[in-house]
């Protein structure tokens, strides 16, 4: 076996082939200047493997192959055929399903009962939707008069640089990537350096289900170097990104040198807002899964609880013993296991540092729910669930991305204050409002400042409907049909009938 392939011995005892080079025109390569990081398993904190980084001379090659696919092979293929290509690959995500939801829970740390095969399921999803969709990129027929007509066409932008982020590795790199093929344009895709491995294995699957060479690039790498030679490059006509605003900003900036076209999917503080005629038994059930879900790596995570004065306590007590209940923290292979370790020691220094400042600044009172099981994984990035009870607006924890399992809980009086307060923040990705009271739910809803807002559920997004977000959560939507027509632009033909110009 070659420098490129390595056998990985999962936990749960089998072995199989993992590609650790950058899959350039299907094949996979070393980086040009020998370039490789280590992937870590967040349970264990252990090394699993090191794959290869592109360098810049690596992102321009991958690059040069796309646009070469672009413009001899792929824009010359019928929708229909891009569609079959994308039915093919289903089947193989189908076929490989369980193993591909295996390495992201070695990779990601996410439990594999609960996350890592809903992710995947997701994944074969979308690539059905899109493989659908690839077909049906029709136009608009404007009539303007007698003699003249306009017709509008989707046309696909070229290359594409997709960059994605470790929460959900196999599952956002597919949110991008799925349509912008089935849209008609080629990729340059970078994984998150925490989670290389599931990306680069779909590489293999892309390579089987029969795509054209330079189709689908893989460059693994770093954020400041790979990820911004993709952004920065000349040749790339449109940049997808999920991530932190921070970066996102960035990459709003180095876009605009070229006004290249974005869409960004970045941070979230969303609110769950629990109003006293809500079924409280159910916005905890929805609540809880809001925020501990993927351990509160989430961006549209309810990381801020609102609730209504007279069912504070009510509602505190049932979560307890809700989340007791229901939340396991341990090994993300046990299928009793539904909270599992933070991405890195980085990210749990972060998540961390938000505990010792409420309790060391802000001294804000805490119910930490422990079902850790963490004795068995000294080394991992384990959190246990935490509130913060009776948090102020002005607070830090009330205000910036946590992306762990700990939401602040804030109570409220009446429909006016809840809005105020659910608004009262710089992003506006998800939000879930809870009521029997019907007109009450729909007027709430309009007036949250938020890209998806959930009514009596919470954060059970759909890929037939459009993602994103309002204010600093974002440009730009994922998903749906708007998600096929973020890769596309459209062209307007002026059609003119007229024998002679008067
Ligand atoms: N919206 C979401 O789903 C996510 C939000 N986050 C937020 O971001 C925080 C930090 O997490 P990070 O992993 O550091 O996020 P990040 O924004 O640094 O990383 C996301 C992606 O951007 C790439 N990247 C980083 N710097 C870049 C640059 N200069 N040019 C181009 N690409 C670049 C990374 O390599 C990765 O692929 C988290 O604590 C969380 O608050 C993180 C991941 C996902
Ligand atoms: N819930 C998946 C979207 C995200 O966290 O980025």
């Amino acid at each position: 076996m070659s420098d490129l392939f390595v056998d990985i011995k999962l936990p749960t005892g089998e072995t199989y082939e993992q590609p650790i080079g950058l899959f350039i025109n299907n094949e996979y390569r070393p980086s040009s200047d020998g370039f490789k990081f280590d992937t870590v398993n967040p349970a264990t904190g252990e090394k699993i493997v090191s794959v290869y980084g592109a360098s810049n001379e690596d992102v321009d090659y991958a690059v040069k192959i796309a646009k070469e696919t672009f413009e001899n092979t792929w824009s010359k293929i019928t929708g229909s055929e891009k569609g079959e290509l994308l039915y093919k690959l289903a089947q193989l995500i189908h076929r490989d399903r369980e193993i591909l939801a295996k390495i992201d829970t070695l990779n990601a740390g996410k439990p594999f009962t609960t996350n890592s095969l809903n992710d995947i399921d997701q994944v074969l999803e979308l690539t059905k939707f899109y493989a659908g969709y690839a077909d049906k990129l029709d136009g608009k027929y404007v009539p303007i008069s007698d003699s003249k007509f306009v017709y509008e066409i989707n046309e696909p932008f070229g290359v594409v640089g997709l960059i994605v982020p470790w929460n959900y590795p196999l599952a956002m790199a597919s949110w991008k990537l799925q349509s912008a093929i089935a849209a008609g344009n080629t990729v340059v895709i970078k994984s998150a350096e925490n989670t290389p491995l599931s990306l680069l294995y779909l590489g293999k699957l892309i390579k089987e289900a029969g795509f054209p060479p330079g189709v689908l690039n893989i460059v693994s790498g770093l954020g400041p170097t790979t990820g911004s030679a993709i952004v920065k490059s000349t040749e790339v006509d449109k940049i997808s990104f999920t991530g932190s605003t921070t970066v996102g900003k960035l990459i709003q900036q180095q876009a605009s040198i070229n006004l290249k076209n974005i869409t960004l999917e970045c941070g979230g503080k969303s609110p769950a807002v629990i109003f006293k005629d809500s079924n409280i038994d159910e916005a905890v059930k929805w609540v809880s899964l809001g925020i501990f879900y993927n351990s509160g790596q989430n961006c549209t995570a309810n990381s801020r609880i609102l609730i209504e004065d007279e069912i504070y306590d009510e509602f505190i007590e049932k979560f307890q013993s809700h989340t007791k209940k229901n939340w396991f923290i341990g090994d993300p292979f046990d299928s009793n296991t539904t909270i599992g370790p933070l991405i890195s020691k980085i990210h749990y220094s972060k998540v961390t540092s938000y505990l010792k400042h409420a309790q060391d600044v802000e001294n804000l009172s805490k119910l930490e729910i422990s079902n850790i099981k963490t004795s068995d994984y000294p080394n991992g990035f384990f959190v246990n669930p935490t509130l913060f009870l009776n948090v102020p607006t002005t607070s830090k924890l009330f205000q910036e991305e946590i992306f762990g399992p700990i939401a602040t809980v804030t109570k409220f009086s009446g429909f006016d204050q809840a809005i105020k307060i659910a608004n009262d923040s710089i992003y506006g990705l998800g939000s879930a409002v809870f009521t029997k009271d019907i007109k009450k739910a729909h007027k709430f809803a309009k007036l949250l400042k938020a890209g998806t807002v959930w009514i009596n559920s919470s954060n059970d997004e759909d890929i037939k409907a459009s993602f994103g977000g309002y204010k600093m959560s974002g440009v730009g939507r994922e998903m749906g049909i708007e998600g096929i027509k973020a890769f596309t632009q459209v062209k307007a033909i002026h059609v003119n009938l007229d024998d002679e110009t008067s």
